[in-house]
């Protein structure tokens, strides 16, 4: 288990490369910043960015071991997890959600400072965005399990991966799908929070067209 900020970073050090961490770096530094005009993270959680935030976000990548299409991004608000993974996988094709004018400006913001070319910002409510078939869907702190499901299955095939961290609700809210869609999914404990899980499985049935 990840326990402290010095093990938090030494963990996300070991899985991109040095400038990935200097982006990484910057990104938590103007986090802080714009942090004072909007409201993108909890302002207790500044001093353990590293773990509640950067790590929480990277561990994601432990389940993609490469790149398999576009990764879809539901609400990232501040960037989390997409910002993240896109400042640690550069090449890979990112494609952030947010429906708030300030968010959406900020990620904006960032892609270009980062210089992430591939990373992609659909400034959209969900709902209006093109449906077309991803390798990667992620969410935290989006939506309900069941209601992910409703408004995101249409960019998903069984390849897809859905990577889903619900902190302490994950095993209930898994419970509460129907029985056969519960059975597509299981729970992974998270490396940084001992309590939270990660929802993780792929949907049966649609092949990628
Ligand atoms: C609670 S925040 C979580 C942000 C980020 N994923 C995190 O973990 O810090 C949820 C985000 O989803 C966005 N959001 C909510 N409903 C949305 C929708 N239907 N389409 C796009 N974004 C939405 C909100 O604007 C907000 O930024």
């Amino acid at each position: 288990m990840i326990a402290t900020e010095d093990q938090a970073r030494a963990y996300v050090a070991g899985l991109c490369d040095p400038p990935a961490m200097e982006r990484l770096d910057l990104l938590i530094r103007a986090l802080a910043e714009e942090n004072e005009r909007q409201n993108l993270v909890a302002r207790a959680t500044l001093p353990s960015v590293w773990l509640r935030h950067i790590a929480d976000s990277a561990q994601l990548l432990e389940y993609v071991p490469r790149e398999t299409g576009p990764w879809l991004d539901l609400g990232s608000g501040a960037g989390l997890p997409g910002l993240v993974i896109a400042a640690m996988r550069p090449d890979w094709p990112v494609v952030l959600v947010e429906s708030r004018r300030k968010r959406i400006a900020w990620l904006e913001r960032m892609r270009d400072e980062l210089a992430l070319e591939h990373c992609r910002i659909e400034g959209a409510r969900l709902e209006n965005v093109d449906s077309a078939p991803v390798g990667v869907i992620s969410a935290r702190a989006f939506a309900p399990l069941a209601r992910i499901l409703t408004l995101s299955s249409r960019f998903s095939t069984s390849e897809t991966l859905w990577l889903l961290p619900k902190g302490r609700s994950a095993a209930q809210e898994l419970q509460e799908l129907p029985k056969g869609q519960r059975s597509l999914f299981h729970v992974e404990q998270s490396r940084t929070d001992p309590a939270s899980g990660i929802i993780v499985g792929r949907l049966a049935g649609r092949k990628r067209p």
